[in-house]
């Protein structure tokens, strides 16, 4: 198996929804949890997306990881890797995206290196360097309010030059607009100037498009899934992918009970929550409890033992952000994030105990601490629930056929978990 395409993504809802993005535009595509272990039989694929858990650790453990994932992807031929972060370009000014990309670039002996977050199908644009979310820059969007890596600068040029060895440039949508040349006209300008990382205008796919065959004259770009979408489609233009005819998977029906966790405190997952209650039993749990005790997520299990036969159910630790602000001033902000991943996890340990085989997450920290228990050790793409969600069949997996759905904090339609199991049979 020689890779046309190596990505690194630094969740694992982020590493299905460039998974998607990729197996969209023809790419057999395998989605694996951290590096593969050799003995992990992976189908022919043009693209292999290794998720890792490293969007909120520790910038230097975040920077091994990912050399370990990209050294990986390298010896299976890759001759470009992707970083896949979040659309909203989720991040600390200690880190993690600026330590990586010095760490990759290193590697790769690029001397610049292109970086985009902008995903124009969910809303995500860049225009001078600042991110917007939907009609708002990323400031002002509910970002401001993430329960680990608030976001309050939309230059993007600002943010990851606080996060970065390099000095960081901009490649402005004029510039891009008049096309490849033009675009690798400034990247030498600002190579020659010693600048390592620019980033990069685009608000269209088209825009994308352009930035994905300048992308491949190099062995490393930085982004989300619409970056993803330029190489793939550069890549099947230069003729150096053959397009997948069949696309996503489909597979044997799974059935069975069916079961959905949400760890997300976005806004667009709480009017999700709101809403499942119109179509399945949802318990909202104490996060103050989960903090004290393993109680709360035996708790929760003894409610779904009860119901489970009778349908679907739902199960969230998600709050209002002056909530989530009061718990954390209480506990810390690590602590209770980890804490509330953790009883997610055990709780989804037990919901596979007593047999359900079909699981939605939502949230990327969160279906980091579900998949890592569960101990998953990779996904192949089925259909699109909602823009950048995919249903995923798991590989690999010893007691039978799984479906699960990770959802980004952020995405999905008013009705996501319902959507989502309508598809997931
Ligand atoms: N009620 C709560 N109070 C404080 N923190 C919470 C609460 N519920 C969940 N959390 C924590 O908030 C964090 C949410 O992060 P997560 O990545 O799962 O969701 P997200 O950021 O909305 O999704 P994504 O990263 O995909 O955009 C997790 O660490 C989770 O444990
Ligand atoms: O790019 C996004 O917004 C998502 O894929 C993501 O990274 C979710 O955590």
């Amino acid at each position: 198996m020689k890779l046309s395409l190596g990505c690194i993504a630094d969740d694992y809802t982020g590493a299905s929804d460039l998974a998607n993005t990729l197996t969209r535009q023809g790419l057999r595509t395998v989605q694996t949890i951290g590096v593969p272990s050799d003995d992990l039989a992976l189908p022919e694929v043009d693209a292999v997306v290794v998720s890792l858990k490293s969007r909120s650790i520790e910038a230097g453990v975040a920077v091994d990881r990912s050399r370990a994932a990209e050294k990986w992807l390298r010896g299976r031929g890759a001759g470009h890797v992707l970083f896949k972060i979040c659309s909203t370009f989720d991040s600390t000014n200690a880190g993690n995206i600026g330590p990586v990309l010095d760490a990759l670039r290193a590697d790769s002996g690029d001397a610049i290196v292109l970086v985009t977050p902008a995903f124009p199908e969910t809303g995500r644009t860049v225009y001078q360097g600042n991110l917007f979310v939907g009609s708002v820059p990323l400031n002002e969007s509910p970002l401001k309010d993430h329960p680990l890596n608030p976001m309050h600068d939309s230059n993007l040029v600002r943010v990851l030059a606080r996060q970065s060895r390099t000095q960081v440039g901009l490649v402005d949508l004029a510039t891009l607009t008049r096309g490849a040349e033009a675009v690798r006209g400034r990247l030498a300008d600002l190579a020659g100037k010693g600048i390592g990382a620019a980033i990069i205008d685009a608000v269209f796919d088209r825009d994308l498009e352009t930035i994905g065959v300048v992308a491949l004259d190099h062995r490393l770009s930085v982004g989300a899934s619409g970056i993803g979408l330029g190489l793939a489609r550069a890549l099947v233009a230069s003729g150096k992918v053959k397009a997948a005819s069949a696309g996503a998977i489909s597979g044997a029906a799974v059935g069975g009970p069916a079961a959905c966790l949400a760890g997300s405190c976005s806004q667009a997952t709480l009017t999700q929550i709101a809403n499942a209650e119109k179509t399945m039993a949802v318990l909202h749990l104490d996060p103050e409890q989960i903090i004290a005790g393993p109680a709360e997520a035996r708790r929760a299990l003894a409610w779904v033992s009860d119901r489970i036969s009778s349908g679907p159910i739902l199960i969230a630790s998600s709050s209002t952000p002056d909530q989530v602000t009061a718990l954390q001033s209480r506990h810390g902000r690590d602590a209770a994030g980890h804490a509330i991943e953790q009883a997610m996890a055990d709780i989804a340990e037990g919901l596979v105990r007593i047999g359900v085989r079909r699981l939605v997450v939502a949230g990327g920290e969160t279906s980091g601490a579900v998949i890592d228990r569960l101990r998953i050790p990779g996904f192949l793409v089925g259909e699109e629930i909602a823009a950048g969600v995919p249903v995923l069949r798991a590989v690999g997996v010893k007691d039978g056929e799984m479906l699960l759905a990770l959802k980004s904090g952020n995405f999905g339609g008013t009705e996501f978990f319902s959507d989502a199991l309508r598809l997931m049979r």
